[in-house]
């Protein structure tokens, strides 16, 4: 079709300007190409009398343990405040990933690259070429585990705070992992022991002004396919979660910017490891309608070990006969794939190792 092959056109030419959505709005336009226009997009306001829960770390440990097991359970989401890593340590890693992004055109699309040699690549969306409708984000993607990546891809500045920001991270992902874990009734380093905090990809998310923010979305509707998701954002906001109410119905909760806070979500692994007792929960982002660009950091958990003898399932502690595995055992490989392979907007890789 005509149609097809224009939006192909369109798509190939706008990834080889290498320099993003960040390119197309430092050019000024007032209208949004149509490669970016979403169909039947339902930006109906978000709820205003929810909002996810926010967790004091620094409560009792029992305490914590419980009110993390429940917002994994309901929730699928949660803010973490008072977990001892420094605001300004996250404020500096949010700004060198601005720096990055905000680096001249000429500069930064030396570094435009879909291929993720040594572990770094930056682009405009990751499923640019399977995807419906473009969205209007960009990203830089270090991968940090199992596999090191090579230190002098990443652009050097952001190098140093994406670095230290990786160790930060998984400090209290370890944390936070125990305490899951301890919710479920198992101990606390059964997800580690897994390798669960060993696989560990980094995207430094950059969301331009969008001169039509109501045609299109900072990223569409997903699950993140992994463990465990720890994310840190500016002041700007625009991150949604989506509530289901009862059956079929849902409404979009908005992530409130919290002043150091760190976002925590569950991955489709962890709902399956955990056999449906921990949520992966649909998010999105909306479209930046405001002046300056939006920044979030988001650091994805999920085992390291990926050889064919590796496999994850449902817990068999978890398992009984009132209580039967509800998914069927994977290899990493074949949670990737169906993950890298797909669209990002399409249902969740969840239904795909469901059982019957
Ligand atoms: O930018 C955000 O707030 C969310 C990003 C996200 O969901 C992702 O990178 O998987
Ligand atoms: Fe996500």
């Amino acid at each position: 079709m005509a149609a097809d092959t224009d939006r192909a056109t369109a798509l190939k030419e706008f990834d080889e300007t290498k320099a993003g959505v960040k390119g197309l709005a430092d050019s000024g336009i007032t209208s949004i190409p149509a490669i970016f226009h979403h169909p039947n997009l339902h930006l109906t306001p978000a709820a205003s009398n929810i909002s996810i829960p926010t967790i004091d770390l620094s409560l009792p440990r029992p305490m914590a343990v419980d009110l993390i097991r429940a917002a994994s359970r309901d929730w699928g989401f949660f803010q973490l405040v008072n977990h001892g890593i420094p605001l300004s340590t996250i404020e500096a890693t949010i700004s060198a990933v601005r720096s990055f992004h905000e680096l001249p055109t000429a500069v930064r699309s030396q570094h435009y690259t879909r291929t993720h040699v040594g572990g770094v690549s930056y682009y405009s969306n990751p499923d640019l070429l399977l995807s419906a409708a473009a969205s209007w984000r960009d990203t830089l993607y270090v991968t940090f585990g199992p596999v090191r990546p090579e230190l002098d891809r990443i652009p050097e500045v952001c190098r140093a705070e994406m670095v230290a920001w990786k160790q930060h991270a998984r400090e209290v992902a370890r944390e936070v992992m125990g305490m899951m874990c301890e919710g479920l009734g198992v101990g606390p380093g059964r997800l580690e022991e897994m390798t669960c905090l060993e696989g560990t990809g980094m995207v430094g998310n950059y969301y331009p002004p969008c001169p039509e923010p109501h045609r299109t979305l900072g990223v569409v509707d997903h699950t993140d396919p992994g463990v465990l998701t720890v994310l840190i954002q500016d002041q700007i906001g625009g991150l949604q979660v989506k509530k289901m109410i009862n059956g079929d119905e849902y409404c979009w909760v908005d992530v409130n910017p919290v002043p150091g806070a760190l976002v925590f979500n569950a991955g489709d692994l962890l709902q399956i490891i955990s056999n449906d007792e921990y949520q992966s929960v649909q998010h999105r982002v909306v479209a930046n309608s405001g002046e300056n660009g939006r920044v979030s950091v988001a650091v994805f958990f999920s085992p390291g070990k990926r050889e064919d003898s590796d496999i994850y399932g449902p817990l068999p502690e978890l398992i009984s006969v009132e209580n039967p595995a509800k998914y069927c055992n994977l290899k990493m490989s074949e949670l990737m794939g169906a993950f890298f392979n797909k669209e990002l907007a399409s249902k969740s890789i969840l239904q795909q190792f469901k059982l019957p």
